[in-house]
């Protein structure tokens, strides 16, 4: 293998990638941004690495979600919030009611670079560059809009620093206090039929925490009711920006990407002789790779050597995303190959990528149902195998959006018009959000 630098990707042939009309431009706003400080520090990485360790070893579970694509737009504190919380309300399901600890991490602080199926998009005969993420063009349906401009990922940087800033703070502040989750705005459940199944936990809950209070177990001696973990990711798709915030930790000195504490390769770039591989494999942070269902099992295992050739538990995550009528035919034989050549891996489901549909009124949706399907399909399929249905990776929001189909409010494609936000792909709402918390939550139980 050949020696890695931060900057050896640029050798190797690379996949969806802006096309910047200045060169110079570009270089020198790299340079700046290499300059400036990172966004997370190594040993927070570090310790998101052995939560992973465990999960790969069956004693956790991965919850991973957020935004499609965080948008510059829409970048506010209510925002930014009410993902935090349904994060956070999603975990307490997860962890209480199915009895196993949560490892949280969310699709945020830096999810701005978006592949794309087609270089171009063509809307009323006129045809323009694709909109591939904040951090590289603008969404606005222009000529001027759609042209590469690295000034943005100054821009993310700095939108990316203020998001984690505030996630810190309502992790660490008092948001994230247990005490509070009865005391949270059920507004966002409060006509679903799941009313009374989260009421009745947070109860419980209650009653647990008022327990532990007169035993003496409080958030004075355990600061962990008061206050949570809360790690951030996203695809690590624009090269130029991860490699301007890749440094050398100076306690290991080794070299970690501090643009966040997890990354991940796309289903499009993760090609094994390319660029992304070959960024990967030289940092340090725990990372992801997508798999979709053409993945052959001995390519597989070439790309987890290549990621993690220590074969250390915690550092890689594979997020499947085989659409609910692949899955059993194409998850179970890789399971079994990776069980078989004792390589330590965390299994995540991503049920949303590979079940997106074109509604007849022209939006991008997926239907509720298929969702579940794909992770019914991934918890059998775990349990037939012998292996650890080790998290789930989502798209998704707190917000009151209608761009996914079914759930408890029976979204219908007529009603995706009411709020549909997106700048890519639909996400699921906090209601079904919160509904498909319960149904893991009884897998996670039952395993
Ligand atoms: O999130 C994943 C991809 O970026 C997205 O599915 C691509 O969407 P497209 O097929 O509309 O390009
Ligand atoms: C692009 C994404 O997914 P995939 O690579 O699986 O298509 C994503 O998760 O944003």
């Amino acid at each position: 293998m050949t020696h890695w630098q931060p900057d050896s990707w640029r050798e190797r042939p690379i996949l969806q990638q802006p096309t910047y009309p200045d060169n110079d431009k570009l270089s020198e706003v790299e340079q700046r941004l290499s300059s400036y400080p990172p966004l997370v520090f190594a040993e927070e990485t570090r310790a998101l690495y052995s939560q992973l360790a465990d999960v790969s070893q069956g004693k956790g579970f991965l919850l991973q979600g957020g935004d499609c694509a965080e948008s510059f737009s829409e970048f506010n504190a209510p925002k930014i919030r009410d993902t935090f919380k349904v994060i956070l309300q999603m975990a307490i399901v997860l962890t209480y009611a199915g009895r196993c600890p949560v490892t949280k991490v969310a699709r945020m602080a830096g999810q701005y670079a978006k592949p794309r199926s087609s270089d171009m998009e063509t809307i009323d005969g006129v045809s323009l560059p694709s909109y591939r993420g904040d951090i590289i063009n603008s969404f606005e349906f222009t000529e001027a809009a759609r042209v590469p401009d690295p000034e943005r990922m100054v821009e993310a940087y700095h939108r990316a620093s203020s998001t984690l800033n505030l996630l810190r703070a309502f992790a660490q502040g008092g948001l994230a206090d247990l005490h509070q989750v009865n005391r949270w705005n059920m507004a966002f459940v409060e006509n679903n039929p799941l009313k009374e199944r989260y009421q009745d936990l947070a109860n419980r809950l209650q009653d647990a925490l008022e327990f532990m209070e007169v035993v003496g177990i409080n958030a004075n001696n355990h600061p962990a009711l008061h206050e949570t973990n809360l790690f951030t990711s996203h695809e690590a798709l624009l090269l130029n920006y991860e490699q301007a915030l890749t440094r050398v930790d100076t306690l290991t000195d080794k070299w970690y990407n501090c643009s966040a504490h997890m990354l991940w390769i796309g289903e499009r770039t993760r090609q094994l002789d390319h660029a992304h591989v070959e960024f990967f494999r030289g940092i340090h942070n725990p990372i992801g790779v997508k798999v979709g269902p053409s993945m052959a099992e001995d390519e597989l295992i070439r790309l987890i050597d290549a990621l993690n050739p220590n074969n250390d538990p915690g550092r890689l995550t594979l997020i499947t995303r085989m659409g609910a009528d692949n899955l059993a035919e194409n998850l179970p034989r890789l399971l079994r190959r990776v069980k078989q050549e004792g390589r330590h891996v965390v299994w995540s489901s991503d049920p949303m990528h590979g079940n997106t549909v074109k509604a007849s009124s022209g939006y991008k949706t997926r239907n509720f149902d298929s969702i579940l399907r794909e992770i019914q399909q991934f918890f059998q399929a775990h349990r037939a195998e012998g292996t650890h249905a080790g998290g789930i990776h989502l798209e998704m929001t707190g917000q009151h959006v209608t761009e996914c189909t079914g759930g408890a409010y029976k979204i219908s494609e007529a009603d995706l018009a009411e709020c549909y936000q997106t700048q890519c792909d639909p996400r699921l709402n906090a209601d079904q959000v919160l509904e498909l918390a319960f149904l893991v939550a009884d897998h996670l139980k039952n395993d």
